[in-house]
């Protein structure tokens, strides 16, 4: 049967690569910042602007209706973030909006795509590294069309773990970010990192740079296409319970095996989040 997905997946690529670079030039130019759910929660016109030339594309490619679509900005704006089992892409078109607004050199395109509930594949475009993770189901994981892998290391103290602090800046959800990173420097491990971007981080754990990366409080656009090149480059997620990973619980461990995922998922103290998908409370 004809591969009915490559030509998207193809295409993911080449609108990824497209966005990297209005990101870059935008860079170059004075950023408008405006905030989302709290004063750290940050947006500029880029972030609209490139979801927008993200979708316009997809869907003259691939047709109006006939798709769904999951964008971080359009779901800020009150879209619904349901995933159902119709052609979904799900779209983060700045994953790294403060390192963008910043000049900190890390910034992300995120281009995911589900069929069925199923992440199919996904694309990642670290544009200002240049650098183009994707993965698709049961193809392999690649960086700028190289095979990669996770780590081999089961000793959690040769490891590197990746951890955010997020945007909720409230002190009791403060004091458990930074009890359970004390918790895990102190196991000990070799180091605690962080990029800024969800999707960059996943990536890392993927080539092999990082054992592990958790995150309370990421979205669905944030993680969905990591997760799928996770899992290609021989990677797991599960949630920060030890059950299963669910892109839509907002929470979430990825790592290299087992053993590192497990030994992590000891010291995660949790705290609540609202799903991507509940229901929108009307204020
Ligand atoms: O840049 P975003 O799309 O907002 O996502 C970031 C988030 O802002 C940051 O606080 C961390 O949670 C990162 O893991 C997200 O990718
Ligand atoms: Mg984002």
């Amino acid at each position: 049967m004809a591969d009915q997905w490559q030509e998207a997946y193809d295409f993911a690529v080449q609108v990824a690569r497209a966005a990297g670079a209005v990101i870059r030039k935008a860079g170059e130019e004075e950023i408008k910042v405006q905030t989302k759910s709290c004063t750290v929660d940050l947006v500029t016109k880029t972030d609209e602007r490139v979801e927008k030339i993200i979708i316009g594309s997809l869907k003259e490619q691939f047709g109006e209706g006939t798709h769904s679509f999951i964008g971080e900005e359009s779901v800020s704006k009150g879209q619904p973030c349901i995933l159902t089992d119709k052609p979904t892409w799900i779209i983060d078109p700045v994953d790294g909006t403060t390192n963008f607004v910043h000049g900190f050199p890390f910034v992300a395109v995120s281009i995911a795509f589900a069929v069925n509930k199923e992440i199919e594949f996904g694309v990642v475009y670290s544009c200002m590294e240049d650098k183009m993770y994707k993965a698709r189901k049961g193809q392999g994981a690649f960086c700028d069309d190289e095979p990669i892998q996770v780590s081999d290391v089961k000793d959690i103290h040769k490891s590197i773990i990746i951890c955010e602090h997020g945007t909720d800046r409230s002190p009791e959800t403060v004091q458990k970010i930074f009890s359970t990173q004390k918790k895990i420097l102190c196991i000990p491990v070799h180091g605690l990192r962080g990029s800024g971007t969800a999707a960059t981080n996943m990536c890392l754990v993927a080539c092999g740079a990082v054992e592990a990366f958790f995150e309370i409080g990421i979205h669905c656009w944030d993680i969905a296409a990591g997760a799928v090149i996770v899992r290609e480059a021989g990677g797991l997620l599960l949630d920060v319970d030890g059950g299963p990973f669910d892109v839509m619980s907002r929470r979430m461990v990825s790592g290299n095996n087992m053993v590192i995922v497990n030994r992590i998922i000891k010291e995660i103290e949790i705290f609540d989040t609202v799903r991507d998908d509940a229901p929108i409370v009307k204020k």
